[in-house]
């Protein structure tokens, strides 16, 4: 319905400067009563992208923001630069000073909030994430309800994370362990995830006590606009001092904010090139750093796998978000007796796909568009280079006549399971079939990589399951049984291994990491005795 609408919307112009500084004419989605709900999240034609207390235009480059289906402009952006940035730390150093001294109960009661503001803005906040992202409807409303979910998560916590007591050796003394703030905790996030991220770091970094300056990917920035106003709002709303503010840029902001002092902890999230350098960095300057980096994700189905939860787990793994999920299953390992069967019938159901290619606004599309051009020539380029290796296209392998960034799903056999192309991470709809002998054979593959970010094993026998889970089994850092490796749950912690970067986010302890630990010794005896015995007199 939405998308019968996209053909059919009339087209607003206006003139506009576009990069090299020609007066242009441009289209733009926001103008277009069609998508009222851009105005519901209080985005205009030419957006700030900068909020340090305050909303302003920043002064580095207006980013045109594009509707990967189509290919349409939504809105611009002016996007920050590293003056701008400065700002941003500066107003973060002087509000953490205040919220750190508020309880911790009273901060949850904030988080608290936020998360009844989002649940307000669920459906236009999760429509603009499936537009600007490409991501289909219910996963972009399912991003929004993530960051409400991790709120809720945060506020119990917020009552809740506590430290440890541990005996003394010494008399009438206790040794304790109290968690206290960072500071002002940096978080640059990735395209595919342009909400749920900030979310995810946002919230638990806010009830343990620290300030959060943001930076998203900059082809999102009309997301990280849009949900840093939903949070601002909220603060300010509350008299509090800009606990959270926004830089919204490019590479020149990341970096700076990574070489920056006073961001005690770099939440990064993207590449795993680009995490290195990040990484390097914040050892440079002994800063804290947690990186949630690329990943090579392998489904592994054993001998006795339950059949058709494997084809329906590595059918969403493969295809879900068109391919550009971290937890993306990119390597399907069968056993050799299932080969032929399983990947005939996966390839049937890619073909009954094609019925379902669409924008991610209509209700029936089941998959979108790859973000953005660079995309699709990294896709092609995989192909290539795959058949080049002697690999065999099954199915796909081509763009999808079409406006917008579309390309073909597509299934590779008859490599090598550790070619160059397999081992690298395209973010793209292309995943590898792999035939092995047994179960120690396709452990070994799944670990072979050097990603180690997610993975599955589909098997009804309890001696494989725990041989999957356990010292001789997978080595990422998400370790399924019988469930697909694509997508998690808040309630666990969400992280990878390796090249992966080895961060932890969410759930179980992943809060720690927000936090500093200090250890404290009291004494409550009139003595002074010393440790190990030692008397110095
Ligand atoms: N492990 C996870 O949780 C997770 C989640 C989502 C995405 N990812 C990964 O992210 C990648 C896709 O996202 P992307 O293409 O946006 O990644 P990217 O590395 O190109 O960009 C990520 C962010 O880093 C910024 N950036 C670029 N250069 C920088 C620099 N030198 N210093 C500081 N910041 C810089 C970008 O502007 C963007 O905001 C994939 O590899 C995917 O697997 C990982």
């Amino acid at each position: 319905m939405i998308g019968t609408l996209l053909r059919r919307a009339p087209k607003v112009h206006c003139l506009v400067r576009n990069a090299t500084g020609t007066r242009t004419m441009a289209t733009y989605l926001v103008d277009d009563a069609k998508y009222g709900f851009l105005k519901d999240l209080g985005l205009q034609r030419v957006n700030g992208g900068v909020y340090d207390g305050r909303w302003s235009a920043g002064a580095g480059r207006k980013i045109q923001s594009i509707d990967p289906a189509s290919g349409r402009v939504i809105a611009e952006v002016a996007t920050g630069t590293e003056q701008d940035l400065d700002r941003c730390l500066a107003a973060g150093v002087a509000a953490y000073e205040q919220w750190r001294t508020m309880p911790a109960p009273y901060r949850g009661e904030i988080v608290r909030q936020i998360g009844d503001e989002l649940r307000k803005y669920r459906e236009p906040l999760g429509k603009l994430v499936a537009l600007e992202m490409g991501k289909i409807l219910p996963e972009g409303v399912g991003e929004v309800q993530e960051f409400v979910d991790i709120c809720d998560y945060a506020v119990g916590l917020s009552r809740m994370f506590g430290g440890a007591i541990f005996p003394s050796e010494r008399p009438q003394h206790t040794i304790l362990e109290k968690w206290n703030p960072l500071g002002v905790v940096g978080v640059i996030s990735a395209f595919n995830f342009p909400c749920a991220v900030f979310g995810w770091n946002a919230a638990i970094a806010l009830v343990v006590g620290n300030a959060v300056v943001w930076k998203g990917a900059p082809t999102t920035s009309l997301v990280s606009v849009a949900t840093a106003k939903i949070v601002t709002d909220v603060i300010e709303r509350n008299n509090l001092p800009p606990i959270v503010t926004l830089c919204q840029g490019e590479a020149d902001v990341g970096k700076r904010m990574v070489s920056d002092e006073r961001v005690k902890l770099m939440s990064f999230t993207g590449s795993t090139a680009v995490g290195r350098t990040v990484g390097v960095e914040m050892q440079r300057r002994f800063g804290r750093c947690l990186l949630e980096l690329g990943g090579n994700n392998a489904l592994i189905i054993n001998e006795d796998a339950p059949l058709q939860m494997a084809l329906d787990a590595a059918f969403f793994g493969c295809i879900g978000t068109a391919g550009q999920r971290c937890t993306t299953t990119r390597r399907l390992i069968i056993h050799e007796q299932l080969y032929a069967d399983f990947v005939q019938k996966l390839t049937k159901r890619y073909a009954n796909l094609l019925q379902r290619v669409g924008h991610p606004l209509e209700q029936a599309t089941l998959y979108g568009p790859l973000h953005n051009q660079q995309a699709v020539q990294n896709y092609l380029d995989a192909v290539k280079e795959a058949v080049a290796l002697g690999g065999k296209v099954e199915c796909g392998g081509k763009i999808i006549e079409r406006p917008g960034f579309f390309v073909e799903p597509t299934i590779i056999s008859n490599l090598p399971h550790d070619a160059p192309v397999v081992k690298r991470e395209t973010f793209a709809p292309i995943v590898y079939v792999f035939k092995a002998k047994d179960l120690n054979e396709a452990i070994a593959w799944n670990n072979e990589v050097d990603q180690g970010l997610s993975s599955a094993l589909f098997t009804n026998n309890v001696q494989s399951a725990f041989q999957g889970i356990g010292e001789n089994g997978s080595d990422c850092g998400i370790v399924n049984i019988n469930t697909s490796p694509s997508g998690a749950e808040i309630g666990g912690a969400f992280g990878g291994e390796k090249h992966t970067g080895g961060g932890r986010e969410s759930g179980s302890d992943s809060w720690k990491q927000y936090a500093r630990r200090s250890t404290i010794t009291v004494n409550h005896s009139t003595e002074l005795p010393l440790a190990q015995g030692i008397q110095f007199e």
